[in-house]
């Protein structure tokens, strides 16, 4: 336990930019106390040398990782490590009776042969990995309550399944027409220096990158053919937009009855997340813009219908390091420890 009753939290992977929104997130959350934030090039820097604008709340040093050590300070652990670290670390924590979150995708797969195919890593801690329950809570929420390790899902998955989930879980579109077009700013690559995430090459320009073969493919895949009742295979892909924080999905499918109009959607979409606070649905007619859910921990949902083509055009708007990231790790905390869902977590964006 930390100070008066608080549970003592670590953070390994202080210095990124999932790390560094833990901690501006955690430090006011009134149930948790930053005991311990780790990092590998950083350790044995102050916090402060890296985010100075932090420094008159955050005192604390980047210590090197031990995770023995850790498991002896900390109560709950976040990972915010590179894919591939996680699994070497989560099962000594996860031992010692620490509740673990790791927002890489080790913990994200029910199949690790297809975490093994698609990041090409060979896995040690199968008995481990199954006990991993797949953060989003808007799906899994009950899991999540139960379990002791949550696999915080991607960025863009967390925007595609927001947007599919009604309509796969109620059998209103046929699963294999959907298509996911999907936009996020650069902060999506993390804080290590990409040449592809350079001002001069990043800025005044607007691509795709992994087209056929992003593995975030997989991740969407496994939530959709678990909503589906089927194996579903979803066309994804992701384009690097030149702004610095925010993901815009697009999703199309056809839809089984094509009378449905926008309308009655909007309806369904809103009686499906009732009890979901970070989701909200637009208004008929509206789409949602990345800037109105920049700083804050919702997806903005807007729907339209084609009557046309007799497609379903759904749009999800999150900040990726918030409700792609931080945030939703954070969420999963609250649910794991039987907290208000929404302790802590930002309710506005930074912008008007
Ligand atoms: N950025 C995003 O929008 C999203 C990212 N994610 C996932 O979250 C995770 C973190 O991403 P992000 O914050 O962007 O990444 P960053 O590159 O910004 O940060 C990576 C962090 O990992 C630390 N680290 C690297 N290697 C080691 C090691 N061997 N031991 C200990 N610490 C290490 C770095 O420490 P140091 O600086 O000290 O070297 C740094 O703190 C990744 O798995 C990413 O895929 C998930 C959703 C969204
Ligand atoms: C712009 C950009 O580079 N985005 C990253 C998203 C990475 C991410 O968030 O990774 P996980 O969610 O899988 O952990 C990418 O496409 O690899």
């Amino acid at each position: 336990m930390g100070k008066e009753g608080r549970v003592s939290v670590g953070i390994v992977g202080a210095s990124g930019y999932g790390g560094v929104q833990l901690v501006r997130l955690l430090m006011d959350h009134p149930e948790v106390e930053l005991v311990y934030l780790g990092g590998d090039s950083s350790a044995g820097k102050s916090f402060a040398d890296i985010y100075p604008h932090l420094a008159h709340r955050v005192a604390q040093p980047i210590e090197s990782v031990d995770p023995e050590a850790i498991a002896a300070r900390c109560e709950v652990v976040f990972l915010s490590l590179p894919n591939g670290f996680a699994c070497d670390m989560a099962p000594q924590l996860v031992d010692k009776g620490c509740k673990v979150l790791d927002l890489s995708a080790d913990y994200r797969f029910s199949d690790l042969e297809t975490y093994q195919i698609w990041y090409g890593k060979q896995r040690q801690d199968i008995a481990v990995a199954t006990k991993a329950v797949y953060g989003l809570p808007e799906l899994y929420r009950d899991r999540i309550a139960e379990s002791q390790l949550i696999g915080c899902p991607g960025c863009y998955p967390t925007a595609s399944l927001l947007a599919l989930a009604p309509l796969l879980k109620q059998g209103l579109i046929v699963p294999e027409t959907a298509i996911v077009d999907a936009k996020s700013g650069t902060s999506g690559g993390g804080r290590q220096a990409k040449t592809g995430l350079l001002l001069a090459e990043a800025d005044n320009s607007f691509a795709a990158y992994g087209v056929a073969r992003h593995r975030h493919t997989p991740e969407i895949e496994q939530v959709c053919s678990d909503l589906a009742g089927h194996q579903v295979l979803v066309q994804f892909t992701p384009h690097l937009v030149p702004m610095v924080r925010g993901i815009l999905a697009t999703v199309y499918a056809t839809l089984r009855d094509p009378g449905l109009v926008r309308e009655d959607l909007i309806t369904i979409y809103r009686a499906f997340y009732r009890n979901c606070p970070w989701v909200t649905i637009c208004d008929s007619g509206i789409y949602p813009q990345t800037k109105w859910a920049c700083g804050s921990n919702l997806c903005y949902i807007g729907i339209e219908t084609d009557p046309r083509t007799g497609r379903v055009i759904v749009l999800s708007a999150i900040d990726n390091l918030i409700k792609g990231q931080a945030g939703q790790a954070i969420q999963c905390l609250n649910i794991m420890m039987g907290w208000d869902e929404s302790l802590g977590l930002p309710k506005l964006g930074f912008y008007p």
